[in-house]
């Protein structure tokens, strides 16, 4: 019948993620150490960059970002779980050169800088808080380097099960898969109704990580704004604004500081240039000058572009709304008037 179907399919996914989760020998280590402070780990601030840390070193500053939130408390994770949970999503990063663990690290602690430092934490539940953190780590998860678009040009199986946000809906299932393994399951211990809300958050904020649905979304945030919107609190306004938060955080690198934005703008370019690759050895085809490294000197021209039609746009709506994330907006000003004396150089 239906149920024993169902059981069957769980069984079936449990064993196909038993190489997902993390060993028990890597949980207990992480599950015994000291977890250093905030501070040490500079977490509440939007100058933060991983460059200093060892691996081991991201996952605890993953652990301290989920106590200072009051996570484990409030929903009852039992902190093995945690551990093991966080272990289980690092392991499901690939050593691509930009959408690998440490972007998903970045991407979580802009969030949590934005919900602290940036005072956005009093428009969020804690579910949402929970849910919003979640996301952000899992919202590359098990990326190839490729866009959507080499998706459905190489006719890949996950553009075939999905073939709009091919990309974020793998990622989000990759989400799920780690969850329905009991022993990392964060959300084990709540209700059925908490889980069904918390589940909605992650999937909702890990698709409008898609920058095609962000455009989409962007002019009806716009109106809400102009129209002075402050209660935020509606189910489809709460949706929008989390949406723009995560674009918000993911482009977040370009606020940085110049030299870790270089850096980054460098691993970003890197893999866009292996994808080119990709393009012309394996389509016989020309790649758009984003991934072509033979036009690697537009890179500034290109870094403006981006910060014009994508970042300060979105970064001015959200600071003119909630003031204390202002320092997104005036970081990427700086780095604008970089990218532009290199574009001029060339
Ligand atoms: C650094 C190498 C060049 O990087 C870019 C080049 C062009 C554009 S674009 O805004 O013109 N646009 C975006 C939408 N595409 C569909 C078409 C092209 C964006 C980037 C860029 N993207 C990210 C996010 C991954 C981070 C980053 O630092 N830079
Ligand atoms: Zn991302």
């Amino acid at each position: 019948n239906a149920c024993k179907l169902m059981a069957k399919q769980k069984v079936a996914l449990e064993c196909l993620s038993y190489h997902a989760t993390a060993s028990t020998e890597d949980t207990n280590k992480l599950s015994q150490d000291i977890i250093p402070s905030a501070d040490s780990y500079n977490l509440y601030s939007f100058k933060f960059h991983d460059f200093d840390l060892t691996d081991e070193d991201t996952c605890r500053a993953t652990l301290r970002m989920f106590l200072q939130c009051n996570l484990v408390e409030k929903f009852h994770i039992p902190y093995d779980v945690l551990c093991r949970w966080i272990l289980s999503v690092k392991k499901n990063y690939r050593p691509v050169k930009y959408h690998n663990w440490r972007h998903a690290l970045n991407v979580a602690q802009t969030m949590f800088a934005m919900l602290k430092t940036g005072k956005m934490e009093r428009f969020m539940s804690d579910l949402e808080i929970l849910g919003l953190l979640v996301a952000c780590l899992c919202h590359d998860l098990d990326h190839r380097g490729t866009n959507n678009a080499f998706q459905t040009k190489t006719e890949s199986p996950l553009a075939i099960l999905y073939s709009t946000s091919t990309m974020e809906h793998h990622h989000f299932d990759q989400c799920v898969m780690i969850l329905n393994n009991e022993s990392s399951n964060i959300f084990q211990a709540l209700s059925p109704c908490d889980y069904k809300d918390v589940m909605r958050v992650v999937e909702t904020a890990i698709l409008s990580t898609d920058l095609a649905m962000y455009f989409k979304k962007k002019s009806k945030f716009l109106e809400l704004v102009d129209n002075g919107e402050f209660d935020w609190q509606s189910p489809e306004k709460k949706e929008l604004l989390c949406g723009m938060m995560m674009t918000a955080c993911d482009v977040s690198a370009i606020a940085k500081p110049w030299e870790v934005q270089h850096k980054v703008a460098k691993l970003v370019a890197d893999e866009f240039f292996d994808q080119g690759d990709l393009e012309k050895l394996q389509l016989n085809q020309q790649p758009i000058a984003m991934m072509d490294r033979e036009k690697k000197d537009e890179l500034p021209q290109m870094q403006v572009g981006f910060i014009d039609m994508i970042c300060l746009p979105l970064y001015k709506v959200l600071s003119d709304t909630f003031p204390w994330i202002q320092p997104l907006y005036t970081g990427t000003m700086e780095n604008r008037q970089r990218w532009q004396d290199l574009a001029e150089k060339v």
